[in-house]
């Protein structure tokens, strides 16, 4: 049965009844070989609406289904976070700002106010709301997916939510953990990116000190940025820095990079910011990962 419940916004979304999602017994090989396979799919897929070959992407689409589809890849997700296999990324998140005030206020009245205010994200590609960060009580959290597998996660797709129009509807952190690496092409990362500057609060005068926030953690497998064509940490810090972004923490494992991305004061001037799809080094076995902005 369907019923609706309320966005930070204010919109209205549709959601569905949720059955507890199944854990699928897959192992370490399965889970990565579906996750990459489903990825596969998913930039054919966009390559052939691109080409507008209605055929391909009808035989396209049948075929992620018959994998399966969305679902079975969450559920491969899901099992990739267990702690035997890396764990749930937001604990490196709440390592982060562990030992951090909330606030930075300069009279007592706004610092003890602050204090009690819990800190409002947006966590784009939620899989469980029982993660680290979740479980931590620091923040207000607000949960979207495409395809949502539990009643506290908005089913909603962060390229079709409506625009704040006041910082009262902003969020002071957004996570997107493993979901820029989920938009298959280049140009769709880039807006991706972009939009997130849209849902986070203007960063006050008074909160230079406040050194964690409005932010953006971003979580990429590390091939992504490590052993791609396109893209290396040099010119993701660049692309980031022309959308207002300074990284303030960072973590590179042996599988995922972890970012902590503060948003500046506005410039006086809105920047032109383009970014192409360039070489920035070569080599037969590197991966094509690449973000641009027109
Ligand atoms: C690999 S899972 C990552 C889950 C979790 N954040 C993590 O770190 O393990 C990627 C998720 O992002 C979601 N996703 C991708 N694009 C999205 C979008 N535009 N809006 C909302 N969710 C999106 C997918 O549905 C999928 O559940």
């Amino acid at each position: 049965m369907a019923r609706k419940s309320k966005s930070k916004s204010g919109s209205s979304l549709l959601s569905r009844s949720h059955p507890a999602p199944r854990r699928a017994s897959l192992s370490s090989k399965a889970t990565r070989t579906l996750i990459r396979s489903h990825h596969t799919l998913q930039k054919k897929l966009a390559q052939a609406q691109k080409a507008g070959d209605d055929a391909a992407a009808h035989a396209l689409r049948t075929e992620i289904e018959k994998k399966g589809g969305l679902e079975r890849y969450q559920l491969a997700s899901i099992n990739g976070q267990t702690p035997s296999r890396g764990g749930d990324s937001s604990r490196v998140l709440m390592e982060w700002l562990g030992d951090v005030k909330s606030s930075s206020s300069s009279s007592p009245k706004d610092a003890a106010a602050d204090s009690t205010r819990k800190k409002s994200l947006l966590e784009v590609g939620c899989l469980s709301p029982d993660n680290a960060v979740s479980k931590s009580g620091r923040f207000e959290v607000t949960r979207i997916d495409l395809h949502s597998q539990h009643a506290k996660i908005l089913e909603q797709d962060f390229m079709q939510r409506p625009l704040p129009t006041s910082d009262d509807e902003r969020f002071d952190m957004i996570s997107l953990s493993l979901v820029l690496n989920y938009v298959p092409d280049p140009e769709g990362r880039g807006q991706m990116l972009q939009r997130t500057t849209n849902f986070l609060r203007t960063k006050q005068q008074h909160e230079e000190e406040e050194e964690f926030f409005p932010s953006l953690f971003l979580v990429l497998p590390a091939p992504c940025v490590t052993n791609s064509r396109y893209l290396d940490e040099d010119r993701l810090v660049a692309i980031m820095q022309s959308l207002g972004y300074t990284c303030v923490k960072r973590k590179l494992s042996a599988k995922l990079i972890y970012g902590l991305w503060v948003l500046g004061t506005p410039p006086e001037e809105k920047r032109k910011v383009v970014w192409k799809k360039e070489e920035v080094r070569a080599g037969k076995r590197r991966n094509n990962f690449a973000v641009a902005i027109k």
